[in-house]
């Protein structure tokens, strides 16, 4: 009898002993792919095996024989494209030291059940440090943060709704220089100037209770530069895009509510072609697909809900004089802005642009080209008093293939054309 119980208080004092050691020795944190930490920590841990393997450690997780792989298409500045392989550890136990710490990392996928509305299942990674430290965990995270900024600095990041969620959409983007968006006078700066001074206004804003959001809509003729000032704007400011289609399938009125009152913080959430989603008030596609999203459900949604929260929405369209009257109502629209056609100054500008510059020379003397674009000026200007107008994508599209003379002659010839 002595022995059985000697045997039972042995086994309670090891319950106990393990219990308590565990509780001193261990930390454990977990971490779902709901949270943004989740793609961090995954990328983070990337890195580690990439430089532990040039380095020729030992500790890579790589060794683990349970990996994943993401792949994704970056695009280079040349135009071209590459795809890209990046192996993350994958469902499954993994090891890996930290500041001289072991830590045990679970990833755990649940297959039986999907996240409503992405349809992504529920991932959970569960993070365990044979360390004492408690600042371990928040110094990691730390880390793999600054790295995903790091990834990030001086790109711009476009989202798009995926069910009810904003998800990046491709990799970081290289940001255009404002500059490049050629507009004609003030028309930028407008635009520029207004956004500033909202931006600076939020408290302002707090104190006379009014919703802190602005819409602006830029309307215009196509390939006037609408869609590329919107992108080059957020990016010198440092914002995302979030690009909302309320003509895709399986939105509704509460899916797009919930999008634009949960956008990321420091984005501008970009409509394109609002006169397309809503002509006659009913949302039909080329293929006669009707969408779920109804114009008062839209309405209601760029009203939101009177919060504190920071809301800019851009939208586009080439008809203004389809737009029904109450979208573009002060509130909802704040600031409407024509974008046209070239003008002969920014023609000229965009000529310039293209051929001028030191590092040109092979497109012959700044005198030269400052002659042309001159020529180029009086052109636009002589063709459009008769009513014949060109887009900047046009132009765009004549410079890039053609040194400077050739570029004259082939817009002179596309002149030419819209005359018969
Ligand atoms: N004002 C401009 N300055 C410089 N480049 C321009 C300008 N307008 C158009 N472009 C060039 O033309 C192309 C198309 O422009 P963009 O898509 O921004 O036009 P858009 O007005 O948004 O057209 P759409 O109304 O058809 O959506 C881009 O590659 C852009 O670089």
């Amino acid at each position: 009898m002595s022995v059985g119980v000697g045997l039972t208080v042995l086994r309670q004092g090891l319950v106990f002993g393990s219990t308590a050691l565990r509780r001193r020795m261990l930390v454990s944190l977990e971490v779902n792919n709901k949270d943004r930490a989740y793609e961090w920590f995954l990328t983070w841990m990337a890195h580690q095996a990439n430089t532990a393997s040039k380095t020729r450690r030992t500790n890579s997780w790589l060794r683990s024989h349970e990996l994943s792989v993401e792949t994704s298409v970056e695009q280079r500045s040349n135009g071209s494209t590459s795809v890209l392989f990046k192996l993350v550890a994958g469902p499954g136990i993994h090891w890996f030291k930290y500041q001289g710490a072991w830590m045990q990392m679970k990833r755990e996928r649940e297959t039986r059940s999907m996240q409503l509305m992405s349809g992504v299942p529920w991932e959970t990674v569960t993070l365990t440090a044979l360390s004492r430290d408690r600042t371990l965990f928040p110094k990691l995270l730390a880390e793999a943060r600054d790295l995903a900024m790091r990834d990030q600095e001086g790109k711009l990041i476009i989202r798009t709704a995926w069910g009810i969620e904003w998800k990046q959409f491709g990799l970081p983007r290289r940001k255009r220089p404002l500059s490049s968006v050629v507009f004609a006078e003030g028309i930028a700066q407008k635009v520029e100037h207004d956004i500033k001074a909202f931006l600076q206004r939020r408290q302002w804003y707090a104190d006379r209770g009014i919703p802190y959001r602005r819409g602006y809509l830029l309307h215009g003729p196509p390939g006037s530069g609408k869609t590329s000032f919107i992108q080059a704007l957020a990016g010198s400011l440092s914002y995302d895009i979030c690009v909302l289609n309320l003509s895709e399938r399986g939105l509704t009125d509460d899916k797009l509510n919930h999008l634009l009152s949960n956008a990321p913080e420091r984005s501008f959430v970009l409509i394109e072609d609002v006169d397309a989603a809503f002509n006659k008030r009913v949302q039909t596609s080329e293929d006669g697909y009707q969408s779920s999203v109804t114009f008062s459900g839209f309405l209601n949604a760029l009203d939101g809900v009177a919060s504190g929260e920071e809301r800019i929405i851009f939208m586009t369209t080439n008809h203004v004089e389809r737009l029904d009257p109450a979208l573009i109502r002060p509130g909802r629209v704040d600031l409407n802005v024509l974008v046209d056609d070239a003008s002969p100054a920014q023609a000229k500008t965009l000529f310039t642009q293209f051929y001028g510059g030191e590092e040109n020379t092979t497109n012959g003397t700044e005198d030269e080209v400052t002659r042309l674009a001159e020529q180029l000026h009086t052109l636009v200007e002589r063709e459009m008093q008769d009513g014949r107008r060109i887009s900047m994508a046009a132009l765009q599209g004549l410079f890039i293939r053609s040194n400077p003379p050739e570029a004259l002659k082939s817009c002179q010839e596309l002149f030419i054309n819209k005359r018969t």
